[in-house]
């Protein structure tokens, strides 16, 4: 990035080049193609073992693309937990620059995931939507500590569609019966949600990850962040916790222009559309399935995660 631009500026002057981005097959995944193209670069990245991957099929939370699953809300309680609750610390920068996000690729001025990594020091914490296969393998050869946070599927698709609507650099979604076809079939940016929740699953024990589901946070937030804390070795008073509790609840992050994303500009990001924090809340899906379109999901659902034993749920 030209050092006088700040992220916006730089947004702003690829504006024109920036358009709904075609998907294209990497090993089998669907990935925006200025990611497909940069793939070869994305997989030589090699993090340093003192750096922490948070990785999320997108919607899980943040900046281009992210799977909706509660990425942004694991990034912002992270960057709270090693700032020991400082706010104003963590108002530094939004999201995307306090946490890169390794495989995202914009035209240029914009920095890529790994130009921003470039600038900083380790340890670093490391946003991804990548599937497991497509984790560059350092990662693991240097046991890097990574989160996992998995959304229930009816619910990160629905957000997902919404994404899909506001964020102008994605495909567009399409009617919303079409989507799910569409959802079910791995047709997505990032693929299948189904072999993401699974392939991280299958290895969370011998690659020592933290696996978290969406629905535990929203019932208990208090112990899933103490659960972050103890696995990122940290030790916070109890009134630090309930601090970061309330900073990182949804009504107060919706509000934080450092992580909302209001500062990707309209053209980009049209929250008049969709916002980028829209509901944040477990069991949305009743709102958008028809009992018929449910039923179908559910059967496909049955087929696909047959075996797996992923504790999902869909209203809490
Ligand atoms: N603090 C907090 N509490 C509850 N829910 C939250 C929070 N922060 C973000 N969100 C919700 O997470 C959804 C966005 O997911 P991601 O951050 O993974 O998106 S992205 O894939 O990184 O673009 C999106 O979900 P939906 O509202 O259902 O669309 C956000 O609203």
């Amino acid at each position: 990035m030209e050092k006088q631009l700040s992220y916006r500026e730089a947004i702003e002057k690829a504006r024109n080049a920036l358009c709904r981005f075609p998907l294209k097959n990497v090993r089998g995944v669907p990935l925006m193609e200025p990611i497909a193209q940069n793939f070869e670069a994305i997989w030589a990245f090699c993090p340093d073992p003192s750096d922490l991957l948070i990785a999320t099929y997108p919607k899980a939370v943040t900046l281009h693309i992210l799977f909706r699953t509660g990425t942004t809300w694991t990034q912002e309680i992270v960057d709270l937990l090693l700032h020991n609750g400082d706010a104003e610390a963590c108002k530094r920068a939004p999201t995307a620059v306090r946490i890169p996000f390794l495989e995202i690729h914009s035209p240029p001025p914009i920095p890529s995931g790994l130009d921003l990594l470039g600038t900083m020091s380790p340890p670093r914490v490391i946003k991804t939507h990548l599937p497991i296969q497509l984790v560059p393998e350092g990662f693991w050869e240097n046991k890097c500590k990574v989160i996992y946070v998995a959304r229930n599927a009816k619910d990160n698709m629905v957000s997902y569609y919404h994404f899909d609507r506001m964020n102008k650099t994605q495909p567009e979604p399409g009617p919303w019966e079409g989507y799910i076809h569409k959802f079910m079939k791995g047709e997505l940016g990032w693929g299948s949600w189904y072999d993401h929740v699974k392939g991280y699953w299958e290895e969370k024990e011998k690659r020592n990850i933290l696996y978290l589901f969406f629905e535990d946070m929203k019932e208990n937030p208090e112990r899933e962040i103490k659960r972050i804390m103890k696995y990122l070795d940290l030790t916070l008073s109890d009134d630090v916790i309930s601090h970061i509790v309330e900073l990182t609840s949804f009504k107060v992050m919706k509000e934080n222009p450092m992580a909302n994303y209001t500062f990707i500009p309209k053209p980009i990001f049209d929250h008049s559309i969709s916002p980028f924090m829209r509901k944040g809340e477990v069991g949305d899906w009743v709102n958008h399935f028809s009992a018929s379109q449910s039923q179908l999901f559910d059967e496909d659902y049955e087929k696909q995660m047959k075996k797996a034993n992923i504790p999902f749920r869909t209203n809490i």
